[in-house]
């Protein structure tokens, strides 16, 4: 049957011919065990709010990367690349590859970390990152997609996947350029671990 995109229904959430060119998603990329260890190294991290454009999003970060390179330029508890965690080290080379980048190629690395009810507001990310790379870990989410700007396409064109935990997801081209994404709030504790390219 063809599901216009409006209209995706909940059990073709995942399957690739409703995601928006440029999308690619993964379940299963890290092990439990990774999971288990990426999470108990969260708790050791100095999450924060940060500032992300005019408002002060709910969920807490922590970010490595170059001042340059920054989302917003202050995050709180921004660090520099070369002190980022072995265990994220070995993640930024294992999703790098799976992106089609060198791991030196991932200038930002970003750990969000959503206490149960925290949302994601629609955004795209900032213009000085090109392909953004992402894994879910602890509680599920749900990332919802829409098109930017909203001439480009039926604003009610909405489409909603279901961001299984230890799943990775890949956003370039149309993806990350005409859409939009964020997320309702989640419904239990749950960390993404984000990486970004430098734009082209
Ligand atoms: O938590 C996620 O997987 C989404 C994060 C996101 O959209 C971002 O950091 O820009
Ligand atoms: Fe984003």
């Amino acid at each position: 049957m063809n599901t216009p995109l409006s209209t995706a229904q909940p059990d073709l959430f995942g399957s690739a011919d409703v995601l928006p060119p440029g999308f690619v998603f993964t379940p299963g990329f890290v092990t439990p065990a990774e999971e288990a260890a990426l999470i108990a190294l969260a708790a050791t991290l100095p999450f924060a709010e940060a500032r992300y454009h005019q408002y002060t999003a709910r969920r807490r970060v922590v970010a490595w990367g170059s001042a340059r390179h920054a989302i917003t330029g202050d995050e709180p508890k921004r660090q520099p690349l070369q002190a980022l965690p072995p265990l994220l080290q070995a993640l930024r080379t294992r999703l790098g590859t799976w992106a089609g980048l060198a791991a030196d190629e991932i200038v930002q690395v970003l750990m969000s970390e959503y206490r149960p009810g925290t949302p994601l507001g629609w955004h795209r990310d900032a213009p000085q990152y090109e392909l953004i790379a992402g894994v879910s870990l602890g509680g599920p989410a749900r990332l919802r997609l829409r098109p930017w700007p909203p001439e480009s396409g039926d604003r009610n064109e909405v489409i909603s996947l279901d961001l299984a935990p230890r799943s990775a997801y890949r956003m370039s081209g149309p993806a990350r350029w005409g859409w939009q994404h964020g997320l309702p709030p989640v419904p239990a504790q749950r960390w993404s671990v984000t990486m970004r390219s430098a734009r082209r």
